[in-house]
């Protein structure tokens, strides 16, 4: 089933803007900053939400219609758009079976054999056994697998994943996440799935779009997005540094501050604007007055504005610069590095990606967040 939707949302001051185009089957994830409006999207979708003017249509069928001379909203049930969150929201009274044969009835009425149904999908999603548990007789885990087994046994049209694996421990996120994967393929659910994870992206996504202050910022394939990112936000997640500046040589960019950068790529020809993009894992630190200095390409010496916690050691931030360092906490020790040192960061060429700056909107900006 295919879903269009070009919605207004207001919610206070903040205004989502964005148009969505998932195709039949497709699982798209939507990424964005803390306040972007994700959860709105995914509210307006699912009928929780008021739209202010736009329309929502699932395969053709109208979900939604808003403009100066009509207002059509189904309400929640009536739109066979499942919503799948944090927390299972699964019913304490009930079993696993029953759980799942109430999602069933509720989608396909009393006349199916709701009971024998609930208990293949509960067998699909590797709960046999289970079935007479009630939630609290179940693990986390357990409980979100009833809860996909609920989810996708009402088949719906349109599949909407709220940071589903977000308050599982990693062995159980790694779990849900290869069923997902498994049982949405399988079944050839359109979904839109709302991650903070990189690995989500990898394991889930076919496409993937970004949300900024409620406008579509990127919409891509998840190597454009996240290899070659367009906005601070993607490149944190990606863990790359991302640079704007213009193509001064083949393969040579000069970015802010007077610095240039070798790399390779595209190559876009001389003068025009270019991204440049690097690991953060590939810059490594050097002892300040050692060579290369400032005026060397690829290298920067300045100050440790800041040392934060990232995926695997230490981010080095430098202060004024907009490129960090991600190296194991052994260095950080062995260097005696703190707030206030000076440091030479370089990284090789071999590790720096240029690309073109126009075609995919965008800005580029050092994302506070992180990706961990
Ligand atoms: N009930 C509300 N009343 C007014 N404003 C709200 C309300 N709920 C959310 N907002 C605002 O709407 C904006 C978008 O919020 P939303 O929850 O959609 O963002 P999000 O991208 O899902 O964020 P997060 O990643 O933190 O979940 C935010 O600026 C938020 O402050």
């Amino acid at each position: 089933m295919t879903l269009s939707a070009e919605l207004v949302v207001r919610r206070g001051d903040f205004v989502l803007d964005a148009n969505l185009e998932v195709g039949a089957g497709e699982v798209l994830a939507l990424l964005g900053p803390n306040g972007s409006g994700k959860s709105t999207l995914l509210g307006a979708l699912a009928g929780l939400l008021p739209v202010a003017t736009g329309s929502i249509r699932v395969n053709g069928r109208p979900l939604t219609r808003v403009s100066a001379g009509e207002r059509m909203s189904l309400p929640a049930h009536a739109r066979r758009v499942g919503l799948l969150g944090q927390e299972s929201l699964l019913f304490p009274h009930l079993t696993a079976v029953q759980n799942v044969a109430f999602g069933i009835r509720a989608a396909h009425g009393s006349r199916v054999d709701a009971g024998r149904r609930a208990e293949r999908w509960l067998a699909d999603v590797g709960l046999s056994g289970f079935e007479g548990r009630r939630p609290a007789e179940l693990s986390g885990g357990q409980q979100q697998r009833v809860a996909i087994a609920r989810a996708l046994a009402a088949e719906p049209d349109l599949l909407l994943l709220d940071e589903p694996m977000a308050s599982l421990d990693v062995e159980a996120a790694s779990s849900i996440r290869t069923l997902l994967r498994e049982r949405l393929s399988s079944t050839g659910t359109t979904t839109v799935l709302v991650t903070h994870d990189v690995v989500d992206v990898i394991v889930l996504a076919d496409r993937v779009v970004t949300l900024d202050s409620g406008r579509v910022a990127d919409d891509g394939s998840a190597s454009d997005v996240l290899g070659r990112p367009v906005n601070g936000f993607a490149a944190s997640l990606a863990g790359l540094n991302l640079l704007a500046g213009r193509v001064t040589g083949r393969g040579l960019v000069a970015v802010a501050h007077g610095h240039v950068l070798a790399g390779s790529g595209d190559l876009p020809p001389v003068g025009s604007e270019a991204w440049v993009a690097f690991p953060r894992s590939a810059v490594t630190v050097r002892e300040p007055g050692a060579e290369p200095t400032p005026a060397v390409e690829n290298s920067w010496v300045g100050t440790v504005a800041a040392l934060e916690p990232a995926a695997g050691g230490i981010r080095i931030v430098l202060a004024g610069d907009e490129v960090v360092a991600e190296v194991p906490s052994s260095q950080v020790l062995a260097r005696q590095l703190g707030s206030g040192s000076v440091v030479s960061l370089h990284v090789d060429p071999e590790f720096v990606t240029v690309y073109r700056r126009h075609g995919r909107g965008g800005h580029a900006s050092h994302w506070e967040g992180g990706s961990d």
